[in-house]
């Protein structure tokens, strides 16, 4: 037995800080001393750092699997807090907004950057080293669990490189765990999962691993099992398979001191320990080998000897097995972190095993209608439109010269707006060097913006750099515009009006669907004069969460904040009022309905022909409604809007042999059109004509013929987008005179994790009292889940054995069995429903829901509304 670090802990953070490293034996023969590292000499952040020891992670999981507590002890060894946060107290870093820390809850996204092992002054790197022992920049993103902020866990998942994925050792593999599971195997993160909260009653490590199989549906390699004091005991240490080793965690300490066990040294101390360890390290090369044959080779040259295989061997082998995101092989890692337990080894597997960010495919890009890689782009393989060659061969100039000369690219993928720094822009660089001071183009909101400041966040302490590289994450502090989702360009000599040539202007890094909002609330200021900040606060709001929307009545001059759940809602009104102080009230919430036409208008032309801000404005247009399922697509430019489509034609002989927009005016070329149509079309879509609820379903055909609509330098784009609006308005009344509008109402896809027991209760409620249907009842390990890959045979599975299984626990057939429930419900039969849920279930039962679709409300349905 070694002890790995003095008793005397860790002194203050900018002092030499005394930090674990969990070394191999086989590896380094010395590494039985302890290893001081300082934290005191941290790196010049973001110069030119060393990609390849980059790891962009994230932590998902189900609500309260302790993604929080995780992080907060990533933080505290890795030197860059010098306490620990408490999630139960509010003291946390990564959930700083007043509501994230009154609820223990975390509902933005936030980055931090820390260094895994801290930085060492003239520590010697090996190229041959383990690259745990190399100091690494992990840039973190903490994501929120609950089903409300989906769309923020999307958001982030779409710059991570790789994941841990923590799952409650008591609950399992829950409903969010697996949604949020079947998100990253659709963006292809590399992931690892870490089996938290074993210090509890009740924790089933073996079950979990199981569950792994059965609901993650990938094989389970289990690199740590727990180590239960005397077999049975308090949970105080892991066994790793990997290093052939166990380590104890000193009880009640802040985690740093850990003891280590060779296989020797444990027969004396917990032989059973050792004996499970042999087990689950020939499991664990047994396991890999079915994945990877270059182990399996080094297996044979051992002679079929799993304790002699090298650690790293094993190391690369794990590694080379979840690199493409697949989900196919899991690596498994257990502790608690509340208990300060197996934090650190499962950061020493971050920078073993996830990958850095040259190891990734290339971005997704759209540039408009096209979609590819953004390394096809950069090499000139995305073939673009034929404007943009036409474009280049009048310029004489080629296509990669052009593209060549984008400086970065990048996504902001958080806005914060920070009590005392301002408006902070998250980004994450994906090719090239964003300096500070670019002038960077927003290719979603069309304007051009300096980054005056570059930033990298190390927990609440900021940063100055004076660059973000390519595969790096950092912050813009002071832009005024971007928005959460948008892309930026930094390109030389930019046109701050138009940004670089056309097509490029439009290239958008990993386009993202935001979902349709469900619930809605008025939003009341105090006072007349009291509306114009409540709208500026607002509009902040919007810039952090574009799955919120603000829609103003036009009439009435009410506000309308809509949202994804009633939680969604409940903390934008939290940040309303306690963190920018808006002097305002939010209304109730309620269910937003939608409305739709059941059948095509006639077309309504309407020439508008009035003075706007004191200029004089004239356009003419011509508007037509039908049901969406109806429409045929004979327009060469058609875009989608919340749910509805719509089709702008303009006669080709105005624009289609030359340039775009030849015969139209100079100041009003085809794109300013266009634009201008769809946005006066959706803002009368935003209000339906029989209760003011948005259209939804519906088709637009919009014409515009220059002969006929256009009026001179009168045709501004403001007076387009009325001229489209009136048009779309009066094709709405003609519907609704006509009886011909509808309403529909949200219907969701409904996961109730309940226990077999309570599934009758369950089933009846749902169908009967709810009007919902049931699509499935799947038991653990049921064939018959969301999931395209078949559940991974338990008997394949090695987990040692829990010591405290529990007759409830869900692998034992009977009324504790754990049952999940996929039914398809309209949402106002959910409001409220966890209480029922709750009652029905002796307190047990949860659910997640997202929206499925919106639905025609049937005749009794509207009529009870
Ligand atoms: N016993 C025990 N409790 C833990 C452990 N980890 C976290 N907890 C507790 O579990 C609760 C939830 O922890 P959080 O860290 O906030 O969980 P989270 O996943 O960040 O939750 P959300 O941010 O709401 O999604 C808190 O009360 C923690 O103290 C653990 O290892 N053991």
């Amino acid at each position: 037995m070694r002890l790995l670090n003095s008793q005397g802990g860790c002194r203050l953070w900018h002092q030499r800080l005394q930090c674990v490293a969990l070394v191999n034996k086989a590896c380094f023969p010395r590494a039985f001393t302890s290893r001081h590292y300082s934290t005191s000499h941290l790196p010049n952040h973001g110069h030119d750092p060393n990609v390849e020891a980059t790891r962009n992670i994230g932590i998902i999981a189900h609500i309260d699997a302790g993604k929080t507590t995780t992080t907060e002890r990533m933080l505290y060894y890795s030197g860059i807090t010098r306490r620990i946060g408490d999630v139960d107290d509010g003291s946390t870093v990564t959930d700083f907004l007043s509501a994230e820390r009154e609820r223990g809850i975390t509902i933005q996204s936030a980055a931090v950057t820390f260094h895994w092992p801290p930085f060492h002054e003239g520590q010697p790197t090996k190229s041959d080293s383990p690259r745990h022992l190399t100091p690494h920049t992990i840039n973190l993103i903490d994501t929120p669990g609950h089903a409300d902020f989906t769309f923020e866990v999307l958001r982030s998942l779409r710059i991570l490189d790789g994941a841990v994925c923590i799952l409650d050792g008591v609950a399992g593999v829950e409903a969010q765990t697996e949604k949020v599971w079947t998100q990253a195997n659709y963006y292809n993160i590399p992931r690892i999962v870490f089996v938290n909260k074993l210090d509890r009653d009740g924790a089933a490590f073996n079950r979990t691993v199981k569950e792994i199989g059965s609901r993650l549906r990938g094989f389970p390699a289990v690199c740590h099992i727990p180590w239960w004091e005397g077999g049975k005991g308090r949970f105080t240490g892991v066994g790793d398979a990997i290093n052939l080793c166990a380590l104890k965690w000193k009880e009640g300490g802040d985690g740093k001191t850990i003891q280590k066990f060779s296989l020797d040294e444990l027969s004396r101390e917990d032989p059973s320990l050792r004996e499970e360890l042999i087990k689950a390290r020939a499991s664990l090369v047994e396991g890999l080998c079915e994945f990877d044959e270059q182990l399996l080779e080094t297996w044979l040259e051992c002679d079929d000897d799993t304790l002699a295989v090298p650690p790293q061997v094993i190391r690369d082998s794990l590694r080379r097995c979840i690199i493409d995101g697949s989900g196919r092989l899991i690596p498994v890692f257990a502790g608690a972190s509340f208990r300060n337990i197996g934090v650190q080894p499962l950061l020493d597997a971050v920078d073993d095993l996830l990958p850095n960010p040259t190891e990734r495919p290339s971005s997704e890009v759209s540039v408009g209608e096209k979609r590819g890689s953004l390394s096809d782009l950069l090499d000139g393989k995305l073939s673009l439109a034929s404007s943009w060659s036409k474009h280049l061969s009048k310029k004489s100039s080629s296509a990669t010269s052009i593209i060549a000369q984008i400086e970065a690219c990048a996504l902001a993928f958080k806005v914060v707006n920070d009590p005392r720094r301002g408006v902070l822009v998250y980004i994450r660089v994906y090719s090239g060097s964003l300096k500070r001071n670019a002038a960077l183009w927003n290719t979603n909101l069309h304007v051009t913006e300096r980054a005056q400041r570059l930033l990298q966040m190390q927990a609440s302490d900021a940063v100055e750099i004076s660059h973000i590289s390519a595969g790096q994450i950092g912050v813009i502090a002071g832009l005024k515009h971007a928005r959460t989702g948008d892309t930026l360009i930094s390109y030389p000599g930019v046109n701050p009006k138009t940004g670089p040539p056309a097509p490029l202007n439009m290239l958008q890094l990993r386009p993202i669907d935001v979902p349709p909002p469900v619930f809605f609330a008025a939003i009341e200021p105090h006072s007349l004069s009291e509306e114009k900040n409540v709208a500026e606060i607002l509009a902040n709001l919007l810039r952090e969460d574009p799955s919120l929307h603000v829609n103003t009545d036009e009439e009435s001059g009410q506000m309308l904040l809509s949202g994804m759940g009633e939680l969604h809602l409940e903390i934008a009104r939290d940040r309303l009022v306690n963190d920018f102080k808006a002097k305002a009230t939010m209304g109730n919430i309620e269910i937003s309905y939608r409305e739709s036409v059941l059948s095509a208008t006639n077309p309504h032309r309407v020439v508008f022909d009035r003075d706007i801000a004191g200029k004089k404005g004239k356009a003419g247009c011509e508007a037509t409604i039908q049901p969406l399922e109806d429409a045929t697509q004979a327009s060469d430019y058609t875009v989608t809007r919340d749910g509805n489509s719509i089709s702008i034609n303009i006669p080709t002989s105005w624009f289609g042999e030359e340039d775009e927009g030849s015969s139209l005016p100079k100041e009003l070329p085809l794109a300013t059109v266009r634009e201008a149509l769809v946005n006066g079309a959706v803002a009368a879509l935003a209000r339906g004509p029989r209760r003011s609820f948005p259209m939804h379903s519906c088709h637009v055909t919009m014409k515009f013929d220059p002969s006929t609509d256009l009026f001179g330098s009168d045709t501004s784009p403001a007076a387009l987008s009325s001229a489209a609006r009136l048009s779309v308005q009066a094709a709405l009344k003609e519907a609704l005179d006509g009886d011909n509008i509808a309403l529909m109402e949200p219907v969701m896809n409904v996961v109730i994790s309940c226990d077999e027991g309570s599934l009758g209760a369950i089933v009846h409620d749902i169908s009967s009292a709810r009007g919902g249907h049931v699509l499935s009842l799947e038991s653990d390990g049921s064939e018959d889940s969301a999931s395209e890959l078949p559940a991974i045979d338990p008997k394949r599975i090695y987990a040692p054995p829990d010591p405290f299984a529990s007759s409830n626990s869900s692998d034992a057939a009977g009324p504790g069995q754990a049952r999940q429930v996929h039914a398809r419900v309209p949402l106002k039969e959910m409001v409220g429903y966890l209480k029922h849920l709750r009652s029905l279930t002796g307190g047990r039962g949860t659910f997640i829901m997202s929206v499925d679709k919106f639905e025609r409300l049937s005749g009794p349905r509207e009529k009870a509304m």
